[in-house]
Protein backbone atom coordinates (compact mmCIF):
# COMPACT_ATOMS: atom_id res chain seq x y z
CA UNK A 1 0.00 0.00 0.00
CA UNK A 2 1.56 3.53 -0.86
CA UNK A 3 2.31 5.43 2.07
CA UNK A 4 0.43 8.60 3.45
CA UNK A 5 -2.41 7.17 1.64
CA UNK A 6 -4.13 5.34 4.11
CA UNK A 7 -4.84 4.93 7.89
CA UNK A 8 -5.99 1.60 8.85
CA UNK A 9 -6.75 0.89 4.99
CA UNK A 10 -9.00 3.75 5.72
CA UNK A 11 -8.00 6.60 2.36
CA UNK A 12 -9.76 10.04 3.93
CA UNK A 13 -9.74 13.55 2.19
CA UNK A 14 -11.35 16.87 3.31
CA UNK A 15 -12.05 18.74 0.53
CA UNK A 16 -12.73 23.03 0.14
CA UNK A 17 -14.47 24.80 -1.41
CA UNK A 18 -13.17 28.69 -1.50
CA UNK A 19 -16.78 29.74 -2.50
CA UNK A 20 -19.55 28.49 -0.18
CA UNK A 21 -16.99 27.67 2.12
CA UNK A 22 -18.27 23.66 2.06
CA UNK A 23 -16.11 21.06 2.90
CA UNK A 24 -16.51 17.35 0.81
CA UNK A 25 -15.01 14.10 2.05
CA UNK A 26 -13.67 11.35 0.16
CA UNK A 27 -13.37 8.21 2.44
CA UNK A 28 -12.16 4.74 0.97
CA UNK A 29 -11.30 1.52 1.35
CA UNK A 30 -7.86 1.03 0.65
CA UNK A 31 -8.23 -2.50 -0.18
CA UNK A 32 -11.65 -2.84 -2.09
CA UNK A 33 -11.02 0.51 -3.47
CA UNK A 34 -14.76 1.24 -2.91
CA UNK A 35 -15.07 5.29 -2.16
CA UNK A 36 -18.03 7.82 -0.75
CA UNK A 37 -18.01 11.03 -1.37
CA UNK A 38 -19.95 13.17 1.30
CA UNK A 39 -21.46 16.71 0.19
CA UNK A 40 -19.72 17.47 -3.44
CA UNK A 41 -20.22 20.80 -5.06
CA UNK A 42 -21.31 21.18 -8.32
CA UNK A 43 -18.76 23.53 -9.74
CA UNK A 44 -16.00 21.39 -8.26
CA UNK A 45 -16.89 17.99 -9.63
CA UNK A 46 -13.64 17.54 -12.02
CA UNK A 47 -11.77 18.15 -9.12
CA UNK A 48 -13.36 15.41 -6.87
CA UNK A 49 -12.90 12.71 -9.94
CA UNK A 50 -9.35 13.68 -10.28
CA UNK A 51 -8.65 12.90 -6.76
CA UNK A 52 -11.21 10.03 -6.69
CA UNK A 53 -8.78 8.32 -10.07
CA UNK A 54 -5.55 9.80 -8.52
CA UNK A 55 -6.14 7.51 -5.16
CA UNK A 56 -7.08 4.22 -7.42
CA UNK A 57 -10.86 4.57 -6.04
CA UNK A 58 -14.12 3.76 -7.02
CA UNK A 59 -16.67 6.09 -6.09
CA UNK A 60 -19.99 3.91 -4.67
CA UNK A 61 -22.23 6.40 -3.22
CA UNK A 62 -22.00 10.01 -4.03
CA UNK A 63 -24.15 11.81 -0.78
CA UNK A 64 -26.20 14.64 1.08
CA UNK A 65 -26.35 15.58 4.24
CA UNK A 66 -29.44 17.05 3.66
CA UNK A 67 -30.80 19.71 0.70
CA UNK A 68 -28.40 22.79 0.58
CA UNK A 69 -29.07 26.00 0.06
CA UNK A 70 -26.34 27.66 -0.17
CA UNK A 71 -24.74 25.75 -3.38
CA UNK A 72 -25.80 23.19 -5.92
CA UNK A 73 -24.70 19.60 -5.06
CA UNK A 74 -22.34 18.08 -7.04
CA UNK A 75 -23.82 14.22 -7.01
CA UNK A 76 -25.80 14.56 -10.24
CA UNK A 77 -23.29 16.04 -12.30
CA UNK A 78 -20.76 13.14 -11.08
CA UNK A 79 -23.57 10.59 -11.15
CA UNK A 80 -23.64 11.61 -15.22
CA UNK A 81 -20.40 11.61 -15.81
CA UNK A 82 -18.96 8.01 -13.79
CA UNK A 83 -21.54 5.88 -14.80
CA UNK A 84 -24.86 4.32 -13.53
CA UNK A 85 -22.24 2.38 -10.57
CA UNK A 86 -22.71 5.37 -9.00
CA UNK A 87 -25.54 5.89 -6.33
CA UNK A 88 -26.97 9.30 -5.36
CA UNK A 89 -28.01 9.54 -1.89
CA UNK A 90 -29.92 11.83 0.79
CA UNK A 91 -32.44 11.58 3.30
CA UNK A 92 -36.37 9.62 2.74
CA UNK A 93 -37.31 12.67 4.59
CA UNK A 94 -35.67 15.82 2.71
CA UNK A 95 -38.21 15.03 -0.15
CA UNK A 96 -35.60 15.43 -2.38
CA UNK A 97 -34.78 13.03 -5.69
CA UNK A 98 -32.04 9.97 -5.18
CA UNK A 99 -31.30 6.60 -5.91
CA UNK A 100 -30.90 5.43 -2.30
CA UNK A 101 -32.99 7.57 0.21
CA UNK A 102 -31.87 6.94 3.99
CA UNK A 103 -33.58 6.66 6.95
CA UNK A 104 -32.24 6.62 10.48
CA UNK A 105 -29.84 3.99 11.77
CA UNK A 106 -29.28 2.60 8.16
CA UNK A 107 -26.00 2.06 7.23
CA UNK A 108 -24.05 2.96 4.03
CA UNK A 109 -21.19 0.35 3.77
CA UNK A 110 -18.21 0.85 1.27
CA UNK A 111 -15.45 -1.89 1.34
CA UNK A 112 -14.90 -2.86 4.71
CA UNK A 113 -16.19 0.45 6.69
CA UNK A 114 -19.50 2.09 7.22
CA UNK A 115 -21.39 4.76 7.82
CA UNK A 116 -24.68 4.74 10.46
CA UNK A 117 -27.17 7.03 9.63
CA UNK A 118 -28.50 9.19 12.06
CA UNK A 119 -31.47 11.76 11.73
CA UNK A 120 -30.67 15.35 12.90
CA UNK A 121 -33.42 17.50 11.89
CA UNK A 122 -33.51 21.00 12.95
CA UNK A 123 -31.19 23.30 10.01
CA UNK A 124 -33.69 21.61 7.85
CA UNK A 125 -36.05 18.36 8.17
CA UNK A 126 -34.49 15.83 6.28
CA UNK A 127 -30.70 16.46 7.43
CA UNK A 128 -28.81 13.94 8.55
CA UNK A 129 -25.18 13.20 10.30
CA UNK A 130 -23.26 10.19 8.69
CA UNK A 131 -21.21 8.55 11.72
CA UNK A 132 -18.11 6.54 11.08
CA UNK A 133 -17.68 3.79 14.21
CA UNK A 134 -14.15 2.50 12.67
CA UNK A 135 -13.11 6.03 12.15
CA UNK A 136 -13.84 7.41 15.30
CA UNK A 137 -15.54 10.51 13.14
CA UNK A 138 -18.69 12.05 12.74
CA UNK A 139 -20.06 13.78 9.24
CA UNK A 140 -22.28 16.86 11.01
CA UNK A 141 -23.88 18.61 7.64
CA UNK A 142 -24.85 21.75 8.66
CA UNK A 143 -26.36 20.22 12.10
CA UNK A 144 -23.15 21.29 14.19
CA UNK A 145 -20.56 23.55 12.78
CA UNK A 146 -17.47 24.16 14.49
CA UNK A 147 -18.52 26.46 17.45
CA UNK A 148 -22.04 26.89 16.23
CA UNK A 149 -25.02 24.93 14.41
CA UNK A 150 -26.30 25.82 11.31
CA UNK A 151 -29.34 28.39 11.40
CA UNK A 152 -32.69 27.53 11.22
CA UNK A 153 -34.81 30.27 9.56
CA UNK A 154 -35.47 29.16 6.53
CA UNK A 155 -36.60 25.88 4.93
CA UNK A 156 -38.15 23.68 7.76
CA UNK A 157 -35.73 25.28 10.18
CA UNK A 158 -36.79 24.97 14.05
CA UNK A 159 -34.08 26.01 16.57
CA UNK A 160 -35.79 23.52 19.05
CA UNK A 161 -35.62 20.41 16.55
CA UNK A 162 -31.90 21.21 15.89
CA UNK A 163 -31.19 21.68 19.55
CA UNK A 164 -32.90 18.34 20.74
CA UNK A 165 -31.06 16.68 17.60
CA UNK A 166 -27.52 17.56 18.74
CA UNK A 167 -28.08 16.69 22.03
CA UNK A 168 -29.48 13.21 21.52
CA UNK A 169 -27.79 12.11 18.16
CA UNK A 170 -23.97 14.10 18.68
CA UNK A 171 -23.13 15.04 22.28
CA UNK A 172 -24.36 11.17 23.14
CA UNK A 173 -21.40 10.00 20.86
CA UNK A 174 -17.97 9.61 22.53
CA UNK A 175 -16.32 12.61 23.45
CA UNK A 176 -13.14 11.53 21.03
CA UNK A 177 -15.35 11.21 18.01
CA UNK A 178 -13.70 14.10 15.62
CA UNK A 179 -16.82 16.38 14.27
CA UNK A 180 -16.72 17.24 10.28
CA UNK A 181 -18.91 19.53 9.43
CA UNK A 182 -20.14 20.59 6.14
CA UNK A 183 -18.68 24.38 6.19
CA UNK A 184 -16.60 26.14 7.97
CA UNK A 185 -16.20 30.11 7.89
CA UNK A 186 -13.50 30.94 9.75
CA UNK A 187 -10.75 28.39 8.97
CA UNK A 188 -11.11 25.73 11.07
CA UNK A 189 -11.31 22.06 9.50
CA UNK A 190 -12.29 19.86 12.57
CA UNK A 191 -13.41 19.62 16.12
CA UNK A 192 -14.56 17.01 18.33
CA UNK A 193 -17.44 16.17 20.10
CA UNK A 194 -16.07 16.77 23.84
CA UNK A 195 -14.96 20.06 22.43
CA UNK A 196 -18.28 20.98 21.27
CA UNK A 197 -20.10 19.91 24.26
CA UNK A 198 -17.33 22.17 26.56
CA UNK A 199 -16.92 25.45 24.34
CA UNK A 200 -19.89 25.33 21.41
CA UNK A 201 -20.99 29.20 22.28
CA UNK A 202 -24.67 28.24 21.11
CA UNK A 203 -25.06 24.06 22.89
CA UNK A 204 -24.03 24.89 26.04
CA UNK A 205 -26.52 27.07 26.51
CA UNK A 206 -30.07 25.76 27.84
CA UNK A 207 -33.22 25.52 25.25
CA UNK A 208 -34.60 28.63 25.59
CA UNK A 209 -31.19 30.76 25.63
CA UNK A 210 -30.59 29.29 22.18
CA UNK A 211 -33.40 29.84 20.42
CA UNK A 212 -33.21 33.60 21.39
CA UNK A 213 -29.53 33.69 19.92
CA UNK A 214 -30.61 31.75 16.92
CA UNK A 215 -33.62 33.60 16.75
CA UNK A 216 -31.24 36.92 16.68
CA UNK A 217 -28.46 35.60 13.78
CA UNK A 218 -29.39 38.96 11.71
CA UNK A 219 -27.28 36.84 8.64
CA UNK A 220 -28.46 37.53 5.41
CA UNK A 221 -30.09 34.75 3.42
CA UNK A 222 -27.32 32.73 1.31
CA UNK A 223 -26.39 34.47 -2.21
CA UNK A 224 -28.25 31.11 -4.02
CA UNK A 225 -30.89 30.06 -2.20
CA UNK A 226 -33.59 30.40 -4.82
CA UNK A 227 -31.43 28.20 -7.35
CA UNK A 228 -29.76 25.73 -5.36
CA UNK A 229 -32.87 24.45 -3.30
CA UNK A 230 -34.70 23.51 -6.19
CA UNK A 231 -31.50 22.15 -7.82
CA UNK A 232 -30.97 20.12 -5.48
CA UNK A 233 -34.43 18.69 -4.68
CA UNK A 234 -33.25 16.79 -8.07
CA UNK A 235 -29.29 15.76 -7.66
CA UNK A 236 -28.36 19.68 -8.44
CA UNK A 237 -29.98 19.30 -12.22
CA UNK A 238 -32.58 21.24 -12.65
CA UNK A 239 -33.02 24.93 -13.19
CA UNK A 240 -29.08 25.48 -13.21
CA UNK A 241 -27.76 29.20 -13.08
CA UNK A 242 -26.16 29.56 -16.45
CA UNK A 243 -22.32 29.09 -15.48
CA UNK A 244 -23.42 25.82 -14.45
CA UNK A 245 -25.03 25.15 -17.46
CA UNK A 246 -22.10 25.94 -18.84
CA UNK A 247 -20.07 23.51 -16.65
CA UNK A 248 -22.59 20.51 -17.38
CA UNK A 249 -22.22 21.05 -21.12
CA UNK A 250 -18.73 20.46 -20.72
CA UNK A 251 -17.94 24.92 -21.79
CA UNK A 252 -16.21 25.62 -19.14
CA UNK A 253 -13.32 23.90 -17.74
CA UNK A 254 -12.73 23.39 -13.78
CA UNK A 255 -9.14 24.03 -13.68
N1 LIG B 1 -23.00 33.77 3.23
C1 LIG B 1 -23.29 32.48 2.72
C2 LIG B 1 -24.24 31.71 3.61
C3 LIG B 1 -23.78 31.56 5.03
C4 LIG B 1 -24.82 30.74 5.78
O1 LIG B 1 -25.93 31.17 5.95
N2 LIG B 1 -24.45 29.52 6.15
C5 LIG B 1 -25.41 28.57 6.65
C6 LIG B 1 -25.06 27.20 6.15
S1 LIG B 1 -25.25 27.16 4.40
S2 LIG B 1 -27.22 27.27 4.23
C7 LIG B 1 -25.49 28.52 8.16
O2 LIG B 1 -26.25 27.74 8.68
N3 LIG B 1 -24.72 29.35 8.87
C8 LIG B 1 -24.77 29.37 10.29
C9 LIG B 1 -23.83 30.38 10.84
O3 LIG B 1 -23.89 30.59 12.05
O4 LIG B 1 -23.03 30.94 10.07
C10 LIG B 1 -23.95 32.56 1.35
O5 LIG B 1 -24.40 33.63 0.94
O6 LIG B 1 -24.05 31.53 0.72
Amino acid sequence: MASGLSNNGLVFRQLFDRESCTYTYLLGDAESKEAVLIDPVFGLAQRDRSVVDELGLNLKFVMNTHVHADHVTGTGILKQTLGKSVLSVISAASGANADVKLNHSDNISFGKFSLEVRGTPGHTNGCVCYVFHEGRMVFTGDTLLIRGCGRTDFQEGSAETLYNSVKTQLFELPEDYLVYPAHDYKGMTCSSVGEEKKYNPRLTKDLDTFKSIMDNLGLPYPKMLDKAVPANKVCGLYNLPPEMEEVLSGSKNNN
